[in-house]
């Protein structure tokens, strides 16, 4: 039994202490209100223990809650007390969220969630979501309907853990992850709490360090065949879709193979998408319409004649490169114009088609005019291609180099340097270097943040080139316009909403992306330009919302956003 005490019961106590005496075991849990007493878990006939002589107001306990997580020492500490914070008291872990994004995101999200999913077989205390592993196939359906809150779910991200962050395989472990995400739904769109549904399909692992670690929670075999994954995945879905009729599907951080092979296999069935592919396509679209802009003020070159060097081909440089496809067709050229302005370098160096064989995902971007030999060094590759942006989807650690900066401000006055891996102890380099190695030109992002940087009496603002940005208000679009599916036109308006949601204030600074603190409102912008993309695609089901203008439009987004 939950028992919540508003000022109008603050001062029956003596009542409540009396019916304690004669109830056996009463569990009582705190909610944020304006007055709330902790009273906890009593066995009788005691009084209650934990009762404080104060009333604890929301503020004071807001104020205490910041204090104990600042006086955690390590990143994955403050992790595990948000983590419980949420799990007792989700409107004040939200609270904190919102009212200290720059410093909460890191904890909750990319870097700190990379440890948690390293470490989640250890730091494990209860279950946080839906675990479905491939010993419940045939079963899937059953286990989904045991989630408590069917009718209520809207939003679910589901990884099987193979590819998570630039981390790899950690199986079951992905869990985290999932649960990272969602918690910037509530955070960042004000999607309902309860109307969210983390889930980790364990599928195996073949991380041999989890097999043999006695703790890890998963199942102990190998990772399954495609052939037997597909099947899976099949049932997966259908259950899905029966079990939450209205339920948007986030794939995140299947590995690359699968993460192509599963978007084109449920994309036009089901309302999903692929977070890796189409969220960091987007959010870096965004940045580039912003960054290649400032690069052409000085260079004096046409924004058509931007050219773009990927390290790493992945579904994430994959992914990236396709919807950047839209930025030069936005200035006018051709498709095969727009596709010779990318250039893609995987671990073999600089992907063309005399090279030989390559992965399905590779070929579209293959160069077609260049037959010589291999072009593995990245400095050569710079050379031959001539970059003005050079991004990092490669997991690698420092690839770019003193060397590499230079080679790339010497081609560029302000060179687009991206290095978008995470967490960030793979970012590919770190801002400060940057700055410094290019003399202040840099037009920079990361996947992970990094500290504003002074040099030579300038402040430089790090851009964070992070999906995070966008699934929020993605998704809240979907779930409001009820969209059917997700279509690419839906994914471009969110990027296109996000690169128009800066505020002249953060243009005069250089700013590529918005103040993560104005989340809510950018959320608002991505949510608003998605529904009208939604509609003109004629996929959304709630079409009530077409009668609206577009300042209605936002009004109304803002009022079903959940304020903690
Ligand atoms: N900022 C953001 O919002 C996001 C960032 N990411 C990050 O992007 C990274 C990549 O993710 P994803 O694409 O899914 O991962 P993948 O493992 O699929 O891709 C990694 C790519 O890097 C290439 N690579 C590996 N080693 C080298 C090397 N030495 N030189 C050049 N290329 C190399 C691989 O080559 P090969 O194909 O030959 O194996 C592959 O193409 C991760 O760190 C992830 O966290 C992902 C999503 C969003
Ligand atoms: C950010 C993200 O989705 C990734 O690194 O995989
Ligand atoms: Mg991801």
């Amino acid at each position: 039994m939950t028992v919540v005490l508003t000022p109008y019961w603050s001062n029956g106590v003596q009542k409540l202490r009396a019916m304690l005496q004669r109830k056996h075991t009463l569990s009582f849990s705190r909610r944020a209100s304006n007055f709330h007493r902790t009273l906890g878990t009593l066995a009788p006939p005691k009084l209650p223990k934990g009762l404080t002589p104060t009333v604890l107001d929301d503020e004071t306990h807001y104020a205490r809650c910041l204090a104990q997580l600042r006086s955690k020492d390590k990143p994955l500490e403050k992790y595990i007390y948000l983590s419980q914070l949420k799990e007792h008291d989700h409107h004040m872990f939200y609270k904190l969220c919102l009212h200290n994004m720059p410093e909460i995101t890191p904890l909750i999200y990319t870097p700190t969630v990379g440890d948690a999913c390293i470490q989640y077989s250890h730091i494990y205390r209860k279950p946080e979501g839906l675990y479905l592993s491939y010993k419940d196939k045939g079963n899937l359906g059953k286990i989904i309907r045991n989630w408590p809150r069917l009718n209520d779910a809207r939003i679910s991200v589901v990884t099987d853990g193979s590819r998570i962050l630039g981390l790899g395989d950690l199986g079951i472990n992905g869990m985290p992850i999932a649960i990272g995400k969602l918690s910037l739904y509530v955070a960042g769109a004000g999607i309902r709490p309860d109307s969210t549904v983390p889930i980790v399909l364990d599928l195996g692992t073949n991380n041999q360090a989890f097999l043999d670690d006695p703790l890890y929670l998963g199942l102990r075999q190998k990772r399954i065949s495609d052939e037997e994954m597909n099947a899976f995945m099949d049932e997966f879905m259908h259950e899905m879709s029966t079990a939450f009729p209205k339920l948007l599907v986030q794939f995140e951080d299947f590995s690359t193979d699968h993460a192509f092979s599963y978007l084109e296999r449920f994309r036009n069935k089901y309302p999903v998408f692929n977070d890796d592919i189409q969220g960091t396509g987007a959010v870096v679209l965004s940045g580039f319409l912003n960054a290649a802009k400032l690069s052409s003020a000085a260079s004096g070159r046409p924004l058509s004649s931007h050219r773009i060097l990927f390290l790493g081909s992945g579904s994430a440089g994959v992914g990236v490169a396709m919807q950047l496809m839209s930025f030069f067709k936005l200035q006018g050229l051709s498709e095969e114009e727009a596709r010779d302005r990318i250039s893609l370098v995987d671990s073999q160096g600089l992907i063309y088609n005399a090279r030989g064989p390559m992965a399905e995902h590779k070929k579209f971007f293959s160069r077609r005019d260049y037959a010589g030999p291999p072009l593995t060094n990245l400095i050569d590759i710079i050379e031959h291609v001539k970059p003005t942006a050079l991004l990092g989807l490669s997991t690698i650690k420092s690839a770019f180099n003193q060397q590499v900066i230079e080679a790339m401000a010497e081609l560029n006055p302000r060179p687009i340097i991206f290095p978008l891996s995470n967490p960030v102890r793979l970012s590919e380099c770190e801002f400060h270097e940057a700055v410094t190695w290019s003399k202040g030109q840099v037009i920079f992002a990361s996947g992970s943040p990094f500290p504003v940087q002074e040099y030579q009496g300038r402040t430089y603002y790090p851009g964070q080139g992070n999906n995070m940005y966008i699934f929020p208000g993605l998704g809240l679009a979907a779930i409001l316009s009820r969209a059917s599916t997700v279509t690419d036109i839906m994914v471009e308006a969110s990027s296109l909403g996000l690169a128009d949601s800066l505020t002249p204030e953060e243009r005069e600074l250089d700013m590529i992306y918005p103040r993560v603190e104005r989340i809510r409102d950018i959320s608002n912008h991505i949510a608003c330009a998605v529904i009208r993309a939604a509609q003109k695609a004629g996929v959304d089901r709630n079409q009530d919302l077409r009668r609206m203008n577009d300042a209605q439009l936002s009004d109304f987004v803002k009022s079903r956003m959940w304020i903690p």
